[in-house]
């Protein structure tokens, strides 16, 4: 098994990604710098958090037409594993990995705090490891983390059961005021791909993946991909 944390100019969270998969979870990891592209095929690749080319034009918008893409769209079809956190979530979003975009916060200022997300799905390769109704503590660090789509959208992503993280209180409760940034229904975990083998968040699981952080509620998004992997094998 081999995991692949992609590096884009201004990508900042690699080095955060890759040791919590390599060290605390134990997976071999390659730190790919995009312009390399994908030199084998992964079983897992992560799109880190950071601010790719400045956020110039939209957040996402330069990195999603590199020509690494187009290994990551290939790694999509075949139907592996992909997660983009913050930034990689708005990078799988610019590639069409998901429907619906990412853009400025309803109140359109930076957000860096602890929120907590409610798990909606509990069968998908990236939240099998929790129970659905799971109220998790992570932190979130953006300004353009606004999850908006057509209404005809959100209805099918409801339908298809492709919700993964809702915005909500400490109790699970989902309301405008659990919703830190004003995304459409609190919706910020979002499951693409024919067999739910994207997953793009805002919140940062890899902040929160030791008790020294202040919570390990996310590294259960990493063992659960590890775990469908090794299932698959
Ligand atoms: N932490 C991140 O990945 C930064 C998110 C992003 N570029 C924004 O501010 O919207």
């Amino acid at each position: 098994m081999r995991f692949a944390v992609v590096q884009f100019g201004g990508s900042n969270c690699d080095r955060d990604t890759l040791y919590v998969l390599e060290e605390v979870c134990g997976v071999d990891t390659d730190l790919v710098w995009y312009k390399d592209g994908l030199q084998r095929n992964y079983d897992g690749i992560v799109l880190p958090g950071g601010f790719s080319y400045g956020d110039y034009l939209r957040a996402g918008a330069i990195a999603a037409r590199t020509p690494v893409m187009q290994d990551i769209l290939r790694h999509a079809r075949e139907g592996r594993l992909i997660l983009g956190i913050c930034n990689g979530a708005q990078i799988g979003s610019e590639a069409g990995l998901i429907p619906g975009t990412f853009t400025l916060n309803a109140y359109p200022k930076f957000i860096s705090r602890h929120v907590y997300l409610r798990v909606e799905n509990d069968t998908s390769p990236f939240t099998a490891g929790y129970r659905k109704g799971d109220v998790i503590r992570v932190p979130i660090a953006h300004k353009e983390g606004r999850y908006v789509a057509a209404p005809d959208v959100v209805d099918r992503l409801n339908r298809e059961d492709r919700i993964a993280f809702r915005f909500c209180d400490e109790n699970g409760a989902v309301t405008p005021e659990s919703n830190p940034n004003g995304s459409t229904e609190n919706i910020t975990g979002v499951l693409g791909g024919d067999m739910c083998n994207v997953m793009v968040m805002m919140p940062h699981p890899e902040r929160a993946s030791e008790s020294a952080l202040g919570s390990d509620a996310g590294i259960r998004i990493f063992t659960s991909m590890i775990a469908h992997v090794e299932q698959q094998k």
